[in-house]
C-alpha cells in the first residue's frame, strides 16, 4: 500500500473518529447516531455475528498488532521520504547558488519559506498514532544535528554552508537555521496537526518573516521610524502574506478533519496574530533575540490566547 493511499486511508479514518469525537461536543453538528448522543435507554442492537463478550483476545491481539504495525511501517517510511526531500531541496538550491542561477541571500530565503511550509504539507502522510509527532520530528531533528556538527566545523558540508548561510560562515549555521529548525520540532511535538497554534506558528515564521525580507531588500526605501534596518515595504508584505500564507494552512488541515474553524471569526483572529507577529518582528531586537524565535513565539501566545489550544 503506497504511503498516498495509506494517508488517504488515514484521513477516512480520522474523518470518522473526529465526526463522532465533534458530535459528542457539539450534538448540533450532524454526524453518524452514537451512543453519546442517546439517553442510556437506547441501546444500540449488536452487529451481527458480533460475539456475546466482544472480539476474542486473539483477534483483539491481531487487530492491534496488524494496526500498530501498519502505523509504524508508514509513519517510518513518511521519515525517510520527508528526510529525502529536506536533502533534495538543499541541494537544489546549492546547485542553483553554485551556478549562479541565484544569489546566495536569495536561496538561504527561499529555503527558509520552503523548508517549514513543505514540512508542515507532509503531516498528513504520517499515521494516526501516538507516535506520528515523534516521528515527524526526527526530520528537523536530523536537520538540527546537521547544523551543529557543520557549524562546529566537525564536518563540511559546503551545500549546506552555501544554501543556508548569508556570507558562506559555517557558524552562522547555529543561529537563525539552529533556532528555525528548533521551532520546527516544538511545534511538531507540542501542536501537531490538531492545533492552529502551531500551523500559524510556522506559516508566520516560514511565510511570513522569509517573504519580509525578499521584499524589504528590494523594495524597502521606506525604512521604519523605530528601526532602520527594516522596511514598511517588508513590514507590510509579512503581515498580508504571513495572513495569507497561515488562512491556506488552516484551510489545508481543517478540510482534511484534524480540526474545524468558525471561519467568520477566524479571518479577524488569525489577521491579530499576523498584525502582532509583524509588530515583532519589525522591533529594533535582533541582537537580543532571534526573529525565529520572536516571530513564532508571539504568533504561539496569541493563538493560544486566542484559540485557547
Ligand atoms: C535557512 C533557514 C533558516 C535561516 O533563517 P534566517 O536566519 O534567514 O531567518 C532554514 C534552514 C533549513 C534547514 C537547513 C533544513 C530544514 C528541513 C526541514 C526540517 C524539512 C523539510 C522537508 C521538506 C519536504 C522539504
Ligand atoms: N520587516 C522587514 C524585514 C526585513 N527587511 C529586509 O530584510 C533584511 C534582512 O532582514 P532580517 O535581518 O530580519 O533577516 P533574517 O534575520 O530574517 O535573516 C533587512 O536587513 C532588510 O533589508 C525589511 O526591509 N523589513
Amino acid at each position: 500500500m503506497s504511503l498516498v493511499s495509506l494517508a488517504i486511508s488515514n484521513h477516512r479514518h480520522h474523518r470518522r473518529a473526529s465526526i463522532s469525537a465533534l458530535h459528542r461536543h457539539h450534538p448540533a453538528v450532524p454526524g453518524p447516531p452514537s451512543p453519546d448522543r442517546f439517553p442510556s435507554s437506547v441501546h444500540f442492537p449488536a452487529a451481527a455475528g458480533a460475539q456475546p463478550h466482544g472480539p476474542s483476545r486473539r483477534s483483539l491481539r491481531r487487530c492491534i498488532l496488524g494496526s500498530g504495525g501498519r502505523a509504524f511501517v508508514q509513519d517510518a517510511g513518511a521519515t525517510a521520504a520527508v528526510l529525502a526531500g529536506a536533502y533534495s531541496l538543499v541541494f537544489t538550491f546549492d546547485t542553483l547558488t553554485q551556478r549562479n542561477l541565484i544569489q546566495q541571500s536569495l536561496s538561504r530565503k527561499l529555503v527558509h519559506i520552503l523548508s517549514g511550509l513543505l514540512f508542515m504539507a507532509c503531516w498528513p502522510i504520517f499515521s494516526n498514532s501516538i507516535e506520528a509527532r515523534y516521528f515527524a520530528s526526527l526530520v528537523p531533528l536530523v536537520n538540527c544535528l546537521r547544523l551543529v556538527i557543520n557549524g562546529l566545523s566537525l564536518a563540511t558540508d559546503e551545500g549546506l554552508v552555501k544554501s543556508v548561510t548569508r556570507e558562506g560562515n559555517p557558524q552562522e549555521l547555529l543561529r537563525g537555521p539552529l533556532y528555525y529548525v528548533l521551532i520546527l520540532i516544538l511545534c511538531a511535538i507540542v501542536y501537531w496537526r490538531e492545533s492552529p497554534t502551531g500551523v500559524i506558528s510556522l506559516a508566520m515564521m516560514c511565510g511570513g518573516d522569509g517573504i519580509a525580507d525578499i521584499i524589504g531588500r528590494r523594495f524597502g526605501s521606506q525604512k521604519l521610524p523605530y528601526n532602520h534596518r527594516k522596511s514598511w515595504a517588508g513590514s507590510i508584505s509579512m503581515f498580508v502574506c504571513g495572513f495569507m500564507i497561515s488562512i491556506g494552512m488552516l484551510h489545508y488541515f481543517s478540510s482534511l478533519g484534524y480540526f474545524r474553524l468558525d471561519w467568520t471569526t477566524t479571518l479577524w483572529q488569525v489577521a491579530l496574530i499576523s498584525l502582532v507577529a509583524t509588530v515583532v518582528e519589525s522591533l529594533p531586537t535582533k541582537e537580543v533575540l532571534d526573529d525565529n524565535i520572536s516571530v513564532p513565539l508571539s504568533s504561539m501566545l496569541m493563538a493560544f490566547w486566542i484559540f485557547g489550544w
